[in-house]
């Protein structure tokens, strides 16, 4: 059966997000399996700007939570990806892990966790002499910011060594256990029921001979897209190229069934998902961060992925408006 009517997927996004993910290819691809994406002019009224049939949206400002309230209120048919109540709740590192104490997915070999993290709201508590003790943690550890919502500073991380180090953080910071992985993370995309499972460079391994040999703490930022940064100033490429190409990537059936018990416990449908694999036992796995729309251009053919996951989107709805 040919498709006669195209469907309406608008789309709001920041200026450079905007620039990287709408590129040609996306929208050629997106017209050819009958989907026109509109460009959402977020300083104007939502509502003025449909119809559509979808809406996929990254921006957090007060105004568009507004319009975007506004226009769902008055449109109750268009979907939304995703509402912003369930997009809030992975913008806190202090519990966007969560979620994965309760999953039931089917195991096989692997096993999955999280790293042990602790919360830290009072500087007292990071002065004392034994604070990684008392806290129940064992260095080195990751100090998070707490809130992850796009900010450059939500990224700004470092690696602490010991109790002066912890001394030197302000708080709210998330403290997480480092775990020894091998120098590589998983990015594993998810659009609904399609993904992506891609390799990029991590923090290299920290041995308990070489964590006697360093203090303090270590600043970096963006790792696996950029450099690491030594005490502010002094910066080294840190990219192992050879130690990404013979990881073995996580086996594909447990990686599926694990974005599709997030996908539905989260009630989230774009993200990605970073995972490392234990350094000392290859089937056990840490889930260490998850970001909502990530940048979807880097992964091969994400035009494929994506399309799929908005005609999913927009037949699914069609039916489901169909019926009710
Ligand atoms: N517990 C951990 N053990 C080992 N390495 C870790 C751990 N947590 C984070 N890392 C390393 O630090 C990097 C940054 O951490 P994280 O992913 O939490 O930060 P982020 O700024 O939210 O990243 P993104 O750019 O993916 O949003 C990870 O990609 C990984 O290389
Ligand atoms: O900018 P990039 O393409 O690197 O995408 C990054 C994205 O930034 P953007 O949404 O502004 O694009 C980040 O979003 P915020 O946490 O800052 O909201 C986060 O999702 C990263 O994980 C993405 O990197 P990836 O995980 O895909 O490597
Ligand atoms: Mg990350
Ligand atoms: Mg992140």
């Amino acid at each position: 059966m040919t498709e006669l009517q195209s469907h309406r997927v608008g789309y709001a996004l920041a200026p450079k997000k905007e620039q990287s993910f709408v590129v040609e290819s996306f929208i050629d691809y997106a017209k050819q399996r009958g989907i026109d994406l509109i460009r959402i002019e977020p300083s104007k009224p939502l509502i003025e700007q449909g119809p559509f049939d979808c809406v996929i949206h990254k921006l957090y400002d007060e105004e568009w939570k507004k319009q975007l309230g506004e226009f769902s209120a008055e449109n109750p048919n268009v979907v939304i990806v995703d509402p912003l109540e369930m997009i809030e709740k992975i913008h806190n590192r202090a519990s966007m892990l969560d979620v994965f104490t309760q999953l039931k997915i089917p195991l096989k070999n692997e096993s999955f966790g999280v790293p042990k993290q602790v919360l830290v709201e009072e500087s007292e508590v990071l002065n004392s002499t034994n604070a990684a003790e008392e806290l129940n943690l064992k260095f080195p550890l990751i100090a998070k910011p707490l809130l992850a919502n796009g900010s450059l500073k939500s990224h700004e991380m470092c690696l602490v060594f010991d109790s002066e180090g912890l001394k030197s953080l302000s708080v709210p910071i998330v403290l997480q256990e480092f775990v020894n992985h091998g120098g590589v993370v998983f990015k594993v995309y998810v659009a609904g029921q399609h993904l992506s499972c891609v390799k990029r460079n991590s923090l290299p391994d920290i041995s308990e001979e070489k964590l006697r040999t360093l203090g303090g703490t270590l600043l970096f930022s963006q790792i696996s897209s950029f450099t690491v940064q030594e005490n502010g100033n002094e910066e080294e490429d840190n990219s192992d190229i050879s130690n990404i190409k013979k990881a073995e990537m996580p086996p594909m059936s447990f990686i599926t069934d694990l974005s599709k018990a997030l996908v539905e416990a989260m009630g989230l449908h774009l993200f990605n998902i970073d995972l490392i694999r234990d350094g000392n036992d290859r089937n056990k796995y840490y889930v260490i961060d998850i970001n909502y729309f990530p940048g979807y251009e880097k992964i091969p053919s994400f035009e494929t992925l994506f399309i799929d996951f908005l005609w999913d989107i927009v037949h699914e709805n069609k039916i489901q408006v169909g019926e009710s």
